[in-house]
């Protein structure tokens, strides 16, 4: 296994406005990655970025690999293709076309009612399963994928999962993802993003591991994530955590929260 991707200290801002910083992270062939994070958090940032959609103004970021895909949060609107089109189009384009397989996607999703529709005309549910199914076969190195979910019901979403589940620990993946439940089942790696720092990316068995410290102290005196004037967050260890408490508390801190960092 080797590196995909290397970003060092990068950090993105957007007419001013600093959106990611301070980004630092490897991502290994083969694993998949949940982006996990509040609205605004910076999930959607940094899986551009990640991607090369954009690239960073500081720090650095190495890209290997030669070829991804990519599904948005949201399908691009007012697109005049049938779903049918829009397909064979993207598979043509990828010098994979290949029948079989759009009929094999098309009928697993159940968008055969929907194939010579115009995809302006489709609800976002079905514009979610082109955009999923056009991402699958294009067979890229990396998968990104932005709240695959969205938009989808109940038992297509169970048909992504297992789509998902059949790539896990083979085929590099990065999602984003709101479920914490559904990131630690389809997920090698947690990534937790806050206001726009990457506050950790971890093996999922070594999250469930580690608890999150939320307190208040006048000063930071061990780089915990600031979250506001004077309250801070520190990850640490489970085993780790009554003597960082302890710390704390000598330090005149005061304890808001400890939690498992798997429990939201
Ligand atoms: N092109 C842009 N111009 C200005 N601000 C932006 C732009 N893109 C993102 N932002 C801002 O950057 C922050 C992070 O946005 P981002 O979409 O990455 O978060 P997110 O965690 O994916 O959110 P959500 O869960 O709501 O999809 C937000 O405050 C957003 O308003």
């Amino acid at each position: 296994m080797g590196k995909l991707i290397e970003a060092i200290e990068s950090g993105l801002s957007v007419n001013g406005k600093e959106i990611l910083q301070g980004i630092t992270i490897e991502i290994e062939q083969g694993t998949t990655v949940a982006v996990t994070g509040v609205n605004g958090s910076g999930k959607s940032s940094l899986i551009k970025l990640l991607a090369g959609i954009s690239e960073p103004q500081t720090g650095n970021i190495q890209r290997y690999f030669t070829s991804y895909a990519y599904v948005p949060e949201h399908f691009p609107e007012h697109l005049s293709f049938t779903v049918r089109n829009y397909l064979q189009l993207l598979a043509e384009m990828n010098g994979s076309y290949k029948e079989k397989e759009i009929d094999y996607y098309t009928s697993l999703f159940g968008l055969e009612p929907f194939l010579d529709t115009p995809l302006k005309k489709c609800s976002k549910g079905t514009k979610q399963k082109a955009g999923f199914i056009q991402a699958l076969m294009k067979k890229g190195e990396v998968l990104f994928l932005d709240e695959p979910f969205t938009g989808m019901d109940e038992g297509t979403v169970q048909i992504a999962v297992d789509l998902l589940m059949e790539r896990k620990g083979r085929k590099t993946t990065v999602f984003t993802l709101h479920e914490t439940e559904l990131a630690y089942q389809l997920a090698t790696h947690i990534a937790v993003m806050e206001e726009g720092r990457l506050v950790s990316c971890l093996p999922v068995k070594q999250v469930s591991r580690m608890m999150e410290i939320t307190y208040r102290m006048s000063e930071n005196r061990w780089q915990a994530v600031p979250l506001a004037e004077h309250t801070y967050r520190l990850v640490v260890e489970e085993t780790e955590s009554d003597k960082m408490i302890g710390e704390i508390l000598r330090h005149n801190g005061h304890i808001i929260e400890v939690k498992g960092r798997g429990e939201r």
